[in-house]
């Protein structure tokens, strides 16, 4: 990792922000060349799972009230396990250090005691300063960052540690725009904060980092899903019961879900994210689909599987990260804020014909039964309530027992208000279910960095090159003047502007030797360099060099046809081979 992190501070892809202030683990900055990485890999998640999908984008806050996160369950359950070294004071997560130290490879599921004993059991010491951690207390940490809702301490609101919420809470209002019909699905690129205990590994495990997510809302009982668009699309798959020595499962979407190895809807966003992770220049070499085991699931969670690349320097051991999770959710999100909301969080479904139904109801309330009911009115009115709707018979008597609690008590039919009807339904109310793509966007550029990043030799020597995909390089193309003089600077200026016109995004650069300006844009990744030089100036019709990144070859091109070389060669239409 430290070369690739070095090469970003040094071209300006990521650096660790307020540096002039000693820094901040856990905060990093986007360079110039970074910034537009990441601006064009979430133009490509947009393209692909928003636009070509036909779904919903919205930009929510990043500031939410508390009852938001007392409903999503965050506020209780969204924590790490936090160790603190008595000796430096530094913190790590305990369920990290045991499963870097035993064979456990799922701390995170153990009790706090059990964790806390395990770290004396295997002698574990504090990875900054040595000294041992035995007797340490494990305390569960809470991640999310609290802050203050206007003056003084009137509301608490938390950062959302998932774009997730911000979709979810506005469910009743966005299921009016899709006109109630499911499934629809909304899009939100933006960012959250969690106060990770242990920030590391540059990009990979910050405190405020961007997320895309997509949230689609199904019908349960609705068809499955149809993947005929992706069904040939190639997957690596790392099932759960392979774990963690077995092989992989080199398939395709298709025979995945014809042979019941993913659930349906999952599949689908496999095959749409295969997809893009293609177009941004994912090595499949390095990269799987690792299904996530029963224990290591949100309980409500059917199904789910991480995308995972291994972001490992050549010949060193593989580094295996998550980049994204593919998961079924359930019902769990909408339930819970329509159990805590003032809203309604179900969308009516229409049938295709409407059905007749059978009613059965009691009196609700009951409060009227005296004494001898011990009580227990309204337990009892809902036991009566449950049996109306499965056993209309039991009330064709003149009296009706029930058990409440182990108590059995017996109600004068008459007084339980008991009616029957026949109705007529159009459709019925539904929790829709949740199939979530939760990409987490820094994750992934540092990934196709990681990717891209090689050294090779070229005829100049050694050289370091990022063979960034041309769809997300920074830069499209370098304009160069062989010299800075007898009209080559001042045509190369105006190739550049000529370019830019064209929406290119062009970097002009005159300083020091050709073989150094070649081998700064190879280091940053940008596919294509023109070069203007005495021939161009010379000739006509005008002809400039145009070299190739990747193969360092180059070729002289009319400078007319610059801008459609470049469209066709950026689109893949043609190849340099082909010039
Ligand atoms: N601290 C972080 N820094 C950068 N990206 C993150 C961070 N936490 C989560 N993400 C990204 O958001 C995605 C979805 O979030 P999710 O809640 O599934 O992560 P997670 O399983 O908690 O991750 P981890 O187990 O690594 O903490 C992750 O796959 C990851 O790409």
């Amino acid at each position: 990792m430290t070369d690739l992190v070095e090469l970003a501070k040094r071209r300006g892809f990521f650096f660790q922000s307020s540096e002039a202030y000693g820094g901040v683990s856990g905060f990093y900055t986007y360079g110039p060349q970074g910034a537009s990485l990441k601006e064009r890999v979430e133009e490509t998640w947009r393209e692909r799972f928003a636009l070509a999908e036909g779904h919903m984008q919205i930009d929510a806050p990043t500031v939410m009230p508390e009852p938001v996160f007392e409903a999503s369950g965050h506020l209780d359950g969204f924590d790490d396990m936090l160790v603190e070294c008595a000796e430096c004071g530094e913190s790590h997560r305990a369920d990290h250090l045991i499963e870097g130290a035993t064979d456990i490879e799922e701390a995170e599921s153990l009790p706090t005691d059990e964790v806390a004993s395990l770290l004396d059991a295997h002698d574990i010491d504090c990875p900054s300063c040595g000294a041992p951690l035995a007797g340490q207390p494990v305390d569960e940490f809470n991640l999310m960052f609290e802050t203050n809702i206007g003056p003084g301490t009137s509301q608490t609101g938390y950062l959302r540690p998932e774009t997730a919420q911000g979709i979810f809470v506005e469910f009743p209002r966005l299921k009016e725009y899709a006109r109630g019909q499911l499934p629809f699905g909304v899009t939100q690129v933006g960012k959250s904060y969690r106060n990770e205990i242990s920030p590391r590994n540059a990009l990979v495990r910050t405190r405020e980092f961007t997320q895309a997510e997509l949230e689609l809302f199904v019908d349960p009982d609705g068809d499955e899903p149809d993947v005929s668009s992706v069904a040939d699309v190639e997957v690596t798959l790392y099932p759960a019961e392979n774990q963690p020595e077995g092989d992989y499962v080199e398939t395709t979407v298709g025979e995945a879900v014809a042979e019941g190895v993913v659930d349906p809807w999952v599949a689908y966003y496999l095959g749409v994210a295969t997809e893009w992770y293609e177009t941004i220049g994912v090595d499949f070499e390095r990269f799987r689909y690792r299904q996530h085991q029963p224990g290591e699931r949100a309980h409500y969670a059917t199904d789910c599987w991480d995308a995972e690349a291994d972001v490992s320097a050549p010949d060193e051991a593989p580094e295996w990260i998550e980049i994204a999770g593919y998961a079924y959710r359930g019902d769990y999100d909408l339930s819970k804020h329509g159990e805590h909301g003032t809203e309604n969080f179900t969308v009516f479904t229409q049938y295709d014909e409407p059905k007749t139904v059978e009613r059965a109801s009691v009196d609700p309330d009951m409060s009227y039964l005296g004494p001898e009911f011990g009580g227990a009115a309204a337990e009892i009115a809902d036991a009566l309530a449950a049996l109306a709707e499965r056993d209309r018979a039991a009330f064709e008597g003149d009296e009706v027992t029930v058990d409440v609690d182990g108590e059995s008590y017996t109600v004068p039919t008459e007084k339980t208000g008991f009616e029957f009807a026949e109705e007529t339904e159009a459709g019925r109310h539904v929790t829709p279910h949740v199939v979530e793509p939760s990409i987490g966007i820094d994750r992934t550029v540092y990934t196709v960095l990681a990717h891209a990043h090689e050294e090779d030799e070229v005829d100049e020597g050694e050289r370091t090159v990022l063979r960034l995909d041309p769809s997300v390089a920074p830069t499209d193309v370098a304009v160069f003047p062989l010299m800075d003089k007898d009209g080559m600077g001042e045509r190369a200026h105006e190739i550049a502007t000529t370019l830019r016109g064209e929406g290119l995004d062009v970097t002009y650069d005159d300083s020091g030797n050709i073989g150094r300006r070649y081998r700064r844009q190879d280091e940053v990744g940008t596919p294509f360099c023109v070069t203007v030089d005495y021939e161009s100036v010379d000739e006509e019709p005008e002809t400039v060099t145009l070299r190739e990144r990747d193969s360092t070859d180059q070729v002289r091109v009319p400078s007319a046809d610059l801008a459609s070389v470049l469209a066709d060669l950026r689109a893949g239409e043609t190849t340099f081979d082909d010039l």
